[in-house]
């Protein structure tokens, strides 16, 4: 059912020390930060030429990663997002294999602007994974 890996996702406590990391010590292409406030994220993306990382800070009073970063104050792997063709018929798979899927249920709309799912991390070996639509 996945196919390609559309990214990592690495939350991090220090948005623009990380950004520098990887732009100026890594030397990648990394863009600004990018609110994402229905997510409760700020977002840095960072182009590989296979794939990309997406460094996460929280934003609002409620983002999802506030958590992890309590438990890791110096940051993480958060996540690993796998293209998938069909968002619903993946989200129907997975339920039907006993996966939970994260939130109502309903994909919401990403960071690359395509539907996204989050299966909890219990359930794929304590790897948070995201689905997109490819
Ligand atoms: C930018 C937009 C978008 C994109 O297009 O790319 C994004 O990537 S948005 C990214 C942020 N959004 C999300 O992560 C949404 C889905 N996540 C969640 O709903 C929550 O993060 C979570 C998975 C339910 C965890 O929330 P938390 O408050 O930490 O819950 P718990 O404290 O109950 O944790 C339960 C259990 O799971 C372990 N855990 C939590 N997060 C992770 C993680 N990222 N990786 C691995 N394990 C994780 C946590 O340690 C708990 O374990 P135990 O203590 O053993 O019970
Ligand atoms: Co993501």
């Amino acid at each position: 059912m996945i196919g390609r890996l559309n990214h990592v996702a690495i939350a991090v406590p220090d948005l623009a020390q990380a950004a520098s990391l990887y732009r100026d010590t890594l030397g990648a292409k990394v863009s600004d930060p990018v609110p994402q406030p229905k997510h409760g994220v700020t977002v840095v993306f960072v182009e590989l030429p296979n794939t990309k990382i997406e460094l996460l800070h929280p934003l609002g009073e409620a983002s999802p990663i506030a958590g992890y970063l309590e438990r890791n104050p110096s940051g993480g792997i958060h996540h690993v997002c796998y293209e998938v063709d069909d968002i619903l018929a993946a989200r129907d798979q997975m339920k039907a294999k006993g996966a939970r899927v994260l939130g109502d249920g309903n994909p919401k709309i990403g960071a690359h602007n395509k539907p996204v799912l989050f299966l909890h991390p219990k359930d794929f070996l304590g790897t948070l994974v995201e689905l997109e639509q490819a």
